[in-house]
């Protein structure tokens, strides 16, 4: 696959290249203002099962030159939408240690330190998520804002072992501990909307929930993420440092974006 960056020669301007549907409509993030909400009281809280793994499993914690992520079992899987939506895996975004502001949706203009997605496909319609990826009803995924401030436990469970995928294409296992800590308190209030994957092939194919609430993780938490990465794999004479990992707004167009809450 082509390569693609967050800026230089091979950044999102140039997305659409390679990848047409990054030129194309319904592409994520968005800003999340005021004028485009509209309440939905059919918009019921969101309900995942199976997020509350065992320290016996294993999960990989892994560097794939874009972003940290962690692969999740097919047992965690949201069952309040109209189909099953089973995870895959969960990665973040983020600034750098001097730009704390690093999310990729925003609102109002806010944009936070970082930000959690948390990605499912449809398993009641597709077997897997290669048949998923790019279909319009194949993906959802949990966004979840960040800030810094207070210490995070359950974001230690992994930004402890960040230090063993510092390069490109390494992989440690790490145990499993409860996903569903990672998540805000609140998970009947979000925004919702229709977009895209925010990186290549951007498929406009995800039901995107953002949680109204952020969580937080500390300065120190915050700086292992935003520092101890490379996109560059290991032998690479010249490493380059993994963070501004964000794609920037695009337009919302004459979407409207539904809102679970009412003030
Ligand atoms: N930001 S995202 O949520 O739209 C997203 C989803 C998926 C994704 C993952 C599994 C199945 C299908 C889509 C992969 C990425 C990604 C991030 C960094 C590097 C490469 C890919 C990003
Ligand atoms: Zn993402």
């Amino acid at each position: 696959a082509a390569k693609w960056t967050y800026s230089g020669p091979e950044g999102e301007h140039h997305w659409p290249k390679h990848y047409p549907y990054c030129g194309g409509a319904f592409q994520s993030p968005i800003d999340i203002r005021s004028e485009l909400l509209r309440f939905d009281p059919t918009l019921r809280p969101i309900e995942v099962q199976n997020y509350n793994l065992s320290p016996n499993e294993q999960l990989t914690l892994g560097n794939n030159g874009h972003s940290v992520q962690i692969s999740l079992p097919s047992k965690m899987h949201i069952s309040s939408l109209p189909h099953r939506y089973t995870a895959a895996q969960l990665h973040f975004h983020w600034g750098s240690s001097n730009q704390p502001t690093g999310s990729e949706h925003t609102v109002n203009s806010k944009q936070y330190a970082a930000e959690m997605h948390v990605v499912h496909y449809n398993s009641d319609k597709y077997p897997n998520m290669s048949m998923a990826v790019d279909k319009s009803d194949g993906l959802a995924v949990l966004g979840v804002l960040i800030e810094v401030g207070e210490f995070n436990p359950a974001f230690e469970q992994f930004l402890r072992f960040v230090n063993g995928i510092k390069y490109r294409d390494q992989r440690v296992q790490i145990s499993g501990f409860n996903i569903r800590a990672l998540l805000p308190a609140r998970l009947d209030e979000y925004y919702r909307y229709d977009g895209s994957l925010t990186t290549p092939p951007c498929y406009p194919s995800v039901l995107w929930t953002v949680f109204r609430n952020h969580v937080t993780i500390s300065r120190k938490q915050f700086l292992s993420l935003a520092t101890a990465l490379y996109s560059s794999h290991a032998q690479d004479s010249s490493p380059v440092p993994l963070n501004g990992n964000y794609r920037k707004l695009q337009l919302a167009d004459s979407r409207v974006v539904l809102v679970s809450f009412k003030e």
